[in-house]
């Protein structure tokens, strides 16, 4: 209906049904049929009313004498292309089917579809085209509409896609090719389960679900073809099939990426449950799957094993190597467990230079899970002997390991640990290097130990303690202050010691609650002693164990220690440990400073039993060197204990440090300490540790210095 073509063939044919029968049935007809001529301008020989809903236009509008053409009023952009696919058609003697826009008598756009063929007469020539127009743009603009809600899904930045029920994709959105790295090419057509590398049963559970309940949420980890992994929340929503629009029922996906979660999640998981040093899972993790292998064990009554590895002089190696070699040989060593046991036992590192090895509940006898042990602590100590090779250097290192079998369910977490652990501490005394079990014998002085642990629980709330202060003298007699030493007051009347309670206090962690009511009794009675013209210018020393200094907020509690109590933080003196200050220099010199900026003084207790290191004394801002009892017991009669008391005093000197000697028990003890330079004394020359009145007693007739004399007491 657009071009002239080459010839014209014979009229419409027309039956014998009569021409107006059919011109009703073609009236009635959702479109128009026509018929051109193959001329110049492709003049209308007949249209069908129909054309007048279509166009606008009545048929004879299209006819001569009227100077319009229906190809006239084909939008221009189109009218080549309809030209062209017509005239192509033609020309391989075949139908055409085009579609274009045209231009209504009212202005409006409509979409036509239109069929049609060439007539041709006897000798081959094309004599006119014959056709069916029909009305497309609802169809066009539901494509339209389609197109615009695919392209809206594209830029959803969720994945979106469908499949069929039988899991084959069948829409694969923008949001899908980038989470998933997959264009819809490669997507659609492809099986959900082969295009994503998942177990089939996490695909069947969903896929049951969404059939069942028409709706499937949760996680899933789709492990890509590339070795990635995406972690995604999906859900998962059954489009039922239309039978008005002829559609199937689908599965319609939608799912985020949660990957940048997950991983964190995974981060947070791996801070909690492994030690980052040595990557090997930590105590906590450790203590849980112990508690679920003694439950296991329990359950089956079989026999597993417990081991606990020490390293032996470790100590020495971060001393004399530094601590990031210590950090070195701690990853070797960890590498070297793992490959002492099976995938199925469990190496976990406790802290320091503790390992332990968890070997399940699998043996029927305890003398299967002995000989188990055996050859593990066997292979271990073999692994251990090799030399590790430290920055270009080797090292040997060894460790002592304890063993102990449980089974069944009359064993604890706690239990089982301690016996380990005593079983250690028996491999040490036996010379280090080697493994023992667990003795039965050992076990009273454990409950005995746990007794211990259990009744310093109550001694708190039940306010058992009581401090007792020990007068710390002056080379001139006068006192200067004192020590708060702990006694434990028990209800049925004894007085027990620190030395018989403060190790198993260190060891249950109950230490830390213990120092921190030490603390604050201590600092009340310094604050009592302050507002009493005798006393106010005493200082009081108060010990502080590692663990409760080792505490995040130990400064910060203090602080409001000294609030509370409104003591004068200058007259308080905190007594350190040598084995505290090694374990962190650093951070331990950061709360001294801390402290120290309120006043507070720090003494280093026990100076010259422990790892004396000169780095840290010039390092830590101390002011008193406390030196040992131990060294005063025979200060008199060996030269070796005198020449090292005459040497810590000098130190002390030399690095502007008062020094304080405990355990002055003889008149002898104390002329010898002065010699040598000594500042103060303490001890029963003078008075034991004294209940608060006493002291103060003792305090108040000793204001003032007695008159210099050799042996004044
Ligand atoms: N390099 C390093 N050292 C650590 C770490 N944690 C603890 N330590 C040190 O490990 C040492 C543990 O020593 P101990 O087990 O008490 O003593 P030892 O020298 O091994 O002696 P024995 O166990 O009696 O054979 C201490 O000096 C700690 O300061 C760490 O993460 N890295």
């Amino acid at each position: 209906m657009t071009k002239r073509r080459t010839s014209l063939s014979h009229p419409p044919r027309q039956s014998g049904w009569g021409a107006l029968s059919l011109e009703m049935l073609l009236s009635n007809l959702p479109g128009a049929v026509y018929r051109c001529l193959n001329d110049a301008h492709s003049t209308m020989q007949f249209a069908s009313a129909g054309i007048e809903a279509l166009t606008g236009y009545p048929p004879d509008a299209f006819r001569p004498p009227s100077k319009l053409t229906y190809a006239s009023i084909i939008e221009p952009h189109d009218r080549v292309a309809v030209a062209a696919q017509i005239e192509a058609a033609i020309a391989e003697g075949k139908p055409y089917q085009v579609s274009y826009r045209i231009l209504t008598s009212k202005g409006a756009t409509k979409w036509i579809w239109e069929q049609g063929a060439a007539v041709v007469d006897a000798s081959g020539a094309i004599v006119a085209l014959e056709g069916f127009l029909a009305d497309y743009t609802s169809v066009k603009n539901a494509d339209a509409t389609i197109r615009e809600h695919a392209s809206m899904l594209d830029k959803a930045s969720d994945a979106i896609f469908v499949m069929n029920l039988a899991g084959t994709i069948i829409f694969w959105n923008k949001g899908a090719e980038g989470l998933f790295g997959v264009v819809p090419q490669q997507a659609i057509g492809c099986r959900y389960a082969d295009l994503f590398a998942i177990p089939v049963s996490g695909y069947r559970k969903a896929h049951h679900a969404v059939m069942v309940e028409g709706e499937w949420r949760g996680e899933m980890s789709l492990a890509l073809h590339d070795d990635t992994t995406v972690h995604t929340a999906m859900r998962w929503t059954l489009v039922p099939a239309d039978a008005d629009a002829g559609t199937s029922a689908k599965i319609l996906v939608i799912s985020s990426d949660i990957s940048e979660r997950k991983n964190a999640e995974a981060r947070v998981h791996r801070m909690a449950y492994f030690d980052p040093l040595t990557d090997l899972p930590n105590r906590a993790r450790f203590l849980d799957t112990l508690h679920h292998a003694l439950l296991g064990s329990a359950r089956n009554n079989r026999v597993g094993v417990l081991m606990f590895c020490d390293l032996d002089n470790f100590k020495s190696i971060n001393d004399t190597r530094g601590h990031a070699a210590g950090d070195c040989l701690l990853q070797a060593v960890a590498r070297r467990l793992e490959r002492s046991v099976r995938a199925t036992d469990m190496v976990a590192r406790l802290g320091g230079d503790e390992f332990v090895v968890l070997l399940p509940a699998e043996d029927e006898t305890f003398l299967g899970g002995a000989r188990r042990a055996e050859k593990v602590a066997s292979t271990i100590l073999e692994l251990m002997a090799t030399p590790v090779r430290l920055a270009g250097d080797s090292e040997s290192i060894t460790a002592s390991i304890g063993i102990t079998l449980f089974s069944g369910s009359n064993e604890t977490v706690e239990s089982v640990l301690m016996k380990a652990d005593a079983a250690m501490y028996q491999a040490k005394s036996a010379g280090r290097k080697t493994y023992r079990f667990f003795d039965p014998v050992m076990q009273e002085s454990m409950v005995a130990q746990l007794n211990l642990q259990l009744s310093l629980r109550s001694a708190l709330t039940d306010d058992e303690f009581v401090l007792y202060y020990q007068p710390q003298v002056g080379s001139d007699g006068a006192v200067l202050g004192a020590e708060a030493l702990i006694r434990w007051q028990c209800k049925d009347g004894r007085m027990i010691l620190p030395g018989d309670f403060i190790h198993a206090a260190e060891a249950s962690g109950q230490i830390v609650e213990i120092g921190h009511w030490v603390l604050a009794t201590a600092c009340k009675q310094l604050a009592h002693w302050s507002r009493c013209a005798a006393t106010q210018h005493l200082t009081l020393s108060i010990n502080i164990s590692a663990l409760q200094f080792l505490e995040a907020d130990f400064v910060t509690d203090t602080e409001e220690i000294f609030a509370a109590t409104g003591v004068d933080p200058r007259r308080v003196k905190l007594e350190l440990t040598e084995s505290l200050l090694v374990t962190d220099v650093v951070s331990t010199a950061e709360k001294m400073e801390h402290l120290k900026a309120l006043g507070v003084m720090f003494a280093l207790d026990d100076f010259g039993t422990g790892y004396s290191s000169l780095s840290y004394l010039r390092k830590l801002p101390l002011d008193q060197l406390k030196i040992d009892t131990t060294f005063m017991r025979d200060v008199l009669t060996s030269r070796s204990d005198a020449s090292i008391v005459r040497s810590i005093i000098a130190l002390g000197d030399s690095l502007g440090l008062e020094v304080l000697a405990e355990g002055v028990e003889s008149i002898g003890q104390r002329d010898f300490l002065h010699d040598a330079g000594c500042d103060a004394y303490q001890g029963f020359l003078y008075r034991p540790g004294l209940p608060a009145e006493g002291f103060m007693q003792y305090a108040t007739a000793h204001l003032r210095a007695p008159p210099i004399g050799r042996h004044a007491g």
